[in-house]
């Protein structure tokens, strides 16, 4: 059966004139990506063979300590990214600052920029609970051959031209758009190849799940507290259910099949909240509003949000878009 289907490859070679700037560059990058993809979903279906488990004893620029899959993550993808010679720049969570890619060779005529969490749900790897990668492509700001700049990677998430996740899970999964809806690709662990499983996902309007920490609910601003208990109350199609695996993507593409909404608001704990905007934020913004869902922090919508710094925060909603509307509505009426 799953020779029938297309492949990730075919897909995006097929896909590239639908892109605003096809020039093939951007689809040698998805396939760079593809690759990293494959190899890190290698050493994640070992994790507990081999010496991968645990922390590495490095802490992050957030104050993180590193998982050694977070290092290993971050690594395959940074080498894939610059062996391939496909970008000019990368930033990673797991890097304090951003890397310039050969950007002083005036030959070098590559154009895009990536951001990525190399290993998004850090806290779920020794688990065995699903784990994922985010990644975010933007064309850069600054003239071809010149260096890029902290500029080019503080753009708004409006400016992205493609975004998407892989889902290391019960099965693995690709999920990415380039601003023409959302594809997911499973992996066929048998021939190593992505394969066209889950096209043109939309986000069903309305969804009755609700993911969030609800241990940190004390410290929560009211205008949540009033929305999560709204999602508790026994009324209509209420209480909803809550569902958090503490992995971003995971949460996310769950309540992209399922419909339903994620949370991690500013509390008095993590000011202004937890995720970060250019690498978590933005790219899983830019797939709900592609699959007719939507993100904010509550008030403003993601993607119109101006970055100040490569590692910022920024509270997050996202999900099915009448939730989302909800939440907003909770929030604005307890301002
Ligand atoms: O444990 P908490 O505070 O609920 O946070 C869980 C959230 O933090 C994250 O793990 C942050 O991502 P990283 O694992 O990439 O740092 C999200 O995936 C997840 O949704
Ligand atoms: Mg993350
Ligand atoms: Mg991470």
């Amino acid at each position: 059966m799953a020779h029938k289907k297309q492949t990730l490859g075919e897909f995006i070679i097929e896909n590239q004139t639908s892109f605003k700037y096809s020039s093939g560059e951007l689809s040698s990058l998805l396939n760079s990506i593809r690759l990293a993809a494959k190899v890190v979903n290698h050493e994640v279906n070992k994790a507990g063979l081999v010496d991968i488990i645990g922390a590495s004893g490095d802490v992050n620029i957030q104050g993180e300590d590193q998982q050694k899959l977070d290092v290993y993550a971050n690594i395959k993808f940074i080498q894939t990214l610059i062996n391939r010679n496909i970008v000019c720049g990368i930033a990673s969570e797991e890097e304090d600052d951003f890397i310039s890619v050969n950007s002083q060779d005036e030959n070098h005529q590559n154009k895009y920029i990536v951001l990525i969490d190399p290993l998004d749900g850090s806290s779920n790897i020794d688990v065995n609970v699903s784990v994922g990668t985010i990644f975010s492509i933007y064309r850069r700001k600054t003239p071809v051959g010149s260096p890029v700049t902290l500029d080019d990677f503080l753009q708004k998430g409006s400016q992205q031209v493609a975004a998407g996740y892989i889902v290391y899970g019960t099965s693995t999964m690709l999920v990415y758009t380039t601003g023409d809806g959302v594809n997911g690709f499973t992996l066929n662990p048998a021939i190593g190849s992505f394969y066209l499983s889950h096209p043109n996902m939309k986000f069903p309007i309305d969804g009755k799940i609700y993911s969030v920490n609800e241990g940190n609910y004390t410290h929560f601003p009211q205008g949540i507290k009033n929305y999560i208990k709204y999602c508790q109350k026994e009324e209509g199609d209420r209480p909803y259910t809550s569902r958090y695996i503490g992995s971003l993507v995971s949460d996310f593409h769950r309540n992209m099949i399922k419909g339903g909404i994620y949370l991690y608001p500013k509390c008095s704990l993590l000011e202004p909240g937890k995720l970060r905007l250019l690498y978590e934020c933005n790219p899983i913004a830019f797939l709900a509003e592609q699959a007719d869902g939507k993100a904010s922090d509550g008030l403003t919508r993601i993607l119109d949000i101006q970055p100040t710094e490569l590692h910022q925060r920024v509270p997050f909603v996202c999900g099915s878009k009448n939730m989302v509307d909800k939440c907003e509505a909770f929030i604005r009426e307890a301002q």
